[in-house]
């Protein structure tokens, strides 16, 4: 596994918190067995721990009884202390607030926003216990980070603890879009929110848009004054600094993977497996924001008007479960599985399938082979905080040609203005763009993935960590500036 230099001080204490760790725990009849998590935010900080050494505080993904103390592993550099959950309190912060409040309300899918007290209650109560036990682990920590929507009120709660020696740094990095005040104002507390978030030394996003809509919310919502310039807050007497430091991918693998002899044979298998002239792939978590019906959709309207591609040009779409706790992860897998089946039985010839639905995680290796392979990767969201995939397929193919069609709602769209951009909303523009990508010269492609592996380059893992974690080592409370 190729490793990051992050130069990051060995001797300041890290801890890192996140509702999703790196394992998923699974009782099995033999004991609790460990498997790696599927996730963006997983991605995005592994390659930290691959050279530092430090604390990760997280769930397990399991249901622990009401006394259970979490488990502890060490894995190379990284102790990850578990924060045993009960079901209920999993129902009332993972499956509810975060995941039917927080996830639908950012990705501005509203109508699937519930609003239920308990919920907000639950959810409290579980950011208190994350924060009580990072308090203890992390006692003399000096850098705090901690991660995403589903821990609002953890930096605010961390801020009214007592640590041993002195306040440590805090850190949130937000990894979903940020949407406006008009927006939060549907969540009944969406000022306890912001305070909560507030209690950061440092907040940061993907992108500008999130962090302008992040200062207009605390302009709406909260008594604190963003200072002239728009990136520092001045709050209960405390400075909180706010940023777009996106996340990168971790270059060094994804492109000596893209290189590796065996992940070249395993892309040729599958283009020879899966015949036809042209491979296009979608790659997510079966989740709505990540728009797979309307992908689908899309396609089957292509057939439609294309017929001269049937047999030529087929699908594969990987699906990774996801929530399965909740409704509408079940009715979408339901529809998913239900298009897939109508597209299948309209156009499939005895030779021909034109959709190769995969509802499963693959590891790193498997899933580079179908970066490889694929001529086209439709990533087309309708709604996504950054979207790490499209960055993994661009960096895989290397010297490869290969079209990254991307959705214009994704937040990295703003940096790889290369890609073909799509809206995911207008089927015509998501089927002219396929007939775009794949009648498009392999000149063309070369030159396109080029500028795009030239931005990447610039912006990996690596460096995202560092900034993050330099920013916040650097932040001073008090500012030499005119407060008011
Ligand atoms: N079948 C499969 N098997 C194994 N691994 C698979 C897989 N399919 C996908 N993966 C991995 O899972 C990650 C998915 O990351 P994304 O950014 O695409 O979305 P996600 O919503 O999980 O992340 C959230 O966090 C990231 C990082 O901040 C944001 O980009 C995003 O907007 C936000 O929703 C990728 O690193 C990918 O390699
Ligand atoms: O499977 P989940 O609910 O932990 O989703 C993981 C995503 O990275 C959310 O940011």
């Amino acid at each position: 596994m190729a490793t990051v230099a992050l130069r990051f001080p060995s001797k300041v204490r890290l801890v890192v918190v996140s509702n999703r760790g790196p394992f998923v725990l699974k009782e099995t009849a033999t004991g609790v067995e460990k498997q790696w998590a599927v996730s963006g935010l997983v991605s995005a900080i592994m390659p930290l721990f691959r050279t530092t050494p430090g604390t990760w505080v997280a769930w397990g993904g399991r249901f622990a009884s009401e006394k259970e103390a979490g488990t502890t592993y060490q894995e190379g550099n990284l102790k990850w202390v578990e924060v045993p959950l009960t079901r209920r309190e999993v129902e009332l912060y993972y499956d509810g607030f975060a995941n039917q409040v927080m996830w639908p309300l950012c990705h501005h899918f509203l109508e699937k926003c519930v609003i239920d007290p308990d919920w907000w209650t639950g959810y409290r109560e579980v950011n208190q216990k994350f924060a009580s036990l990072t308090g203890k682990v992390g006692h003399d920590a000096d850098l705090i980070w901690v991660h995403d929507y589903h821990l609002a009120l953890v930096p605010s709660f961390l801020r009214q603890q007592a640590f041993a020696k002195k306040s440590p740094k805090i850190g949130l990095f937000w990894h979903i879009p940020f949407p406006g005040p008009d927006t939060w104002e549907v969540v009944p507390w969406s000022r306890e929110i912001i305070e909560g978030l507030l209690g950061a030394d440092v907040i940061a996003f993907h992108v500008p848009k999130y962090v302008e809509n992040f200062l207009q919310c605390v302009r709406a919502f909260i008594d604190a004054t963003v200072l002239p310039g728009g990136k520092l807050i001045f709050y209960q007497g405390r400075v909180v600094e706010v940023q777009a430091i996106p996340v990168g991918v971790n270059q060094e693998l994804f492109s000596s993977l893209g290189k590796n002899p065996e992940i070249r044979e395993k892309a040729e298998l599958i283009r020879q497996q899966i015949g036809g002239e042209k491979l296009l792939l979608g790659v997510e978590r079966l989740d709505y924001s990540k728009g797979v019906l309307d992908k689908l959709s899309a396609f089957e309207r292509f057939l439609e008007k294309y017929p001269e591609y049937h047999g030529r040009v087929t699908l594969l779409q990987i699906a990774v479960p996801t929530r399965n706790g909740i409704g509408a992860y079940t009715e979408l897998r339901r529809r998913v599985e239900a298009l897939v089946g109508r597209i299948n039985g309209r156009f499939s010839t005895p030779a021909w399938t034109p959709v190769r639905y995969f509802y499963r995680s693959f590891d790193q290796k498997e899933l580079a082979a179908f970066y490889l392979a694929a001529d086209v990767a439709l990533v087309t969201p309708l709604r996504d905080g950054l979207n790490l995939v499209a960055a993994e397929y661009v960096v895989t193919k290397g010297e490869k040609p290969g079209v990254l069609v991307l959705s214009r709602l994704a937040g990295i769209a703003c940096h790889l203005r290369e890609a073909l951009l799509v809206n995911p909303y207008n089927p015509e523009d998501m089927v002219e763009a396929i007939r775009q990508a794949l009648e498009m010269p392999v000149e063309e492609q070369r030159k396109r993935l080029q500028a795009l592996q030239q931005k990447l380059a610039r912006w990996t893992a690596a460096t995202w960590v560092r900034s993050f974690l330099k920013t916040t080592l650097e932040h001073r409370a008090e500012y030499s500036v005119a407060t008011p």
